[in-house]
């Protein structure tokens, strides 16, 4: 039997709080509908029409540009509108406008954002997010991610998925093309006296070309999966950058520092140890106790960091906990992983956006 009238007031609950916690819910249930319709927006070119139709566009303008049924205008219209009020395109008149963020979706720009806008929604990612809950109940090693791809790990899965493969590789090259803005700034010094580096897990080698870019006197070496590297890219025209194809568990070459930007956090803490001994190795053969390892990570600090960043880096982390064995780490941890590996100090500089830049000493 429910309770009286009376009784449902005199819950400790008020009309008012109930109302908060029911649009609390509705607003976290729903907020996939934000990625969605992000990732359509890119898919339809939204971005990239507007640019070309010189920086504003109408609604009908829209439709014909990026090949709308004209009997799905008013959908249309309805896509921008929630996209304006997530702040990716903005409203001047009756024309929509360009935003920062839509401008780092653009297919011209250098540091294009929209393969990863691609890949976090795809179903490869969202079906183990799906599981979580089976998942977390049942016994055994496996990742939500071979739980629902037939037991294939997350880097088999890429090695075995061409198109899966090369638009993974896009998106984390696009996100390191964001470090040149570092490389030529502050960060710079990080890099500076260095004569070789080798980047681990260094991708397709947009940070490595970079690297190599700015400072000629830096020999590169960038280390990757054959499937990433292939063979077809050797050195750079200057001949300071070359690739490596190899698996990082066996063999780091050695340097006098070494590059880990985005690699830690895809890892469990024993797999994290055993890349760091590795690299501790490399840098050893090379320079001895002068050496360092540049870690470019996130780290978790949800005490101090605002809520929308401690959100991005907690959501960040239930990615890894899903695909991978990895995890986002809090200072206290990443120093847990340094002192395990070997090495004696490390300091951290917080980056733009949600990296850190962690240099490590042995
Ligand atoms: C998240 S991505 C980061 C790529 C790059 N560092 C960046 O920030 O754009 C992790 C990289 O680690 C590579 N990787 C995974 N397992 C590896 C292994 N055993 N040895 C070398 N690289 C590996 C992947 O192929 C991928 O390119
Ligand atoms: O989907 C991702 C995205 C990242 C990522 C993007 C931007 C950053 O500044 C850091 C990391 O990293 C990923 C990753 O390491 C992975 O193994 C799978 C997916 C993603």
């Amino acid at each position: 039997m429910g309770p009286a009238a009376g009784e449902r007031q005199s819950s400790s609950s008020t009309s008012a709080e109930l109302f908060q916690a029911q649009a609390h819910i509705y607003s976290h249930v729903s907020s996939y509908m934000n990625s969605m319709a992000l990732r359509s927006a890119v898919e339809l070119g939204i971005a990239d029409a507007i640019q070309t139709h010189g920086g504003a566009i109408t609604l009908p303008q829209l439709v014909s540009a990026v090949k709308i049924d004209p009997t799905k205008s008013d959908y249309l219209y309805r896509l921008m509108r929630i996209l304006v009020h997530s702040g990716f395109f903005s409203e001047t008149g009756d024309a929509y406008l360009l935003t920062p963020s839509s401008k780092l979706l653009l297919k011209s720009h250098p540091n294009s954002l929209s393969a990863v806008v691609k890949l976090i929604p795809r179903l490869e990612f969202v079906t183990p997010c799906f599981l979580m809950g089976d998942w977390l109940r049942e016994q055994g090693e496996k990742t939500a991610f071979e739980t629902a791809h037939g037991g294939t790990p997350f880097w088999e899965y890429s090695e075995g998925n061409p198109e899966f493969n090369s638009l993974f590789n896009e998106a984390m090259a696009n996100d390191s093309g964001l470090l040149e803005n570092l490389v030529v700034g502050d960060c710079g010094l990080v890099f500076q006296g260095i004569e070789s580096l080798v980047d681990v897990g260094g991708g397709t080698g947009t940070a490595g070309r970079i690297i190599s870019e700015t400072f000629p006197g830096i020999r590169c070496k960038v280390l990757d999966l054959p499937q990433v590297i292939g063979d077809g890219r050797l050195a750079n025209s200057e001949g300071n950058l070359e690739f490596v194809a190899g698996d990082m568990f066996d063999h780091v070459p050695s340097a006098q520092a070494v590059l880990l930007k985005c690699v830690l956090h895809d890892w469990n803490n024993e797999e994290c140890v055993k890349i760091l001994k590795k690299c501790k190795e490399a840098i050893s053969a090379k320079a001895g106790e002068g050496g360092k390892v540049i870690v470019i990570d996130i780290v978790v600090n949800e005490k101090n960091d605002d809520h929308e960043l401690a959100g991005m880096k907690l959501r960040f982390d239930m990615l890894m906990m899903l695909l991978l064995k990895g995890k986002e780490r809090s200072e206290k941890e990443w120093e847990g992983l340094f002192l395990e590996a070997g090495f004696k100090h490390y300091k951290i500089t917080p980056l733009f956006g949600f990296s850190s830049l962690i240099e490590v000493f042995p």
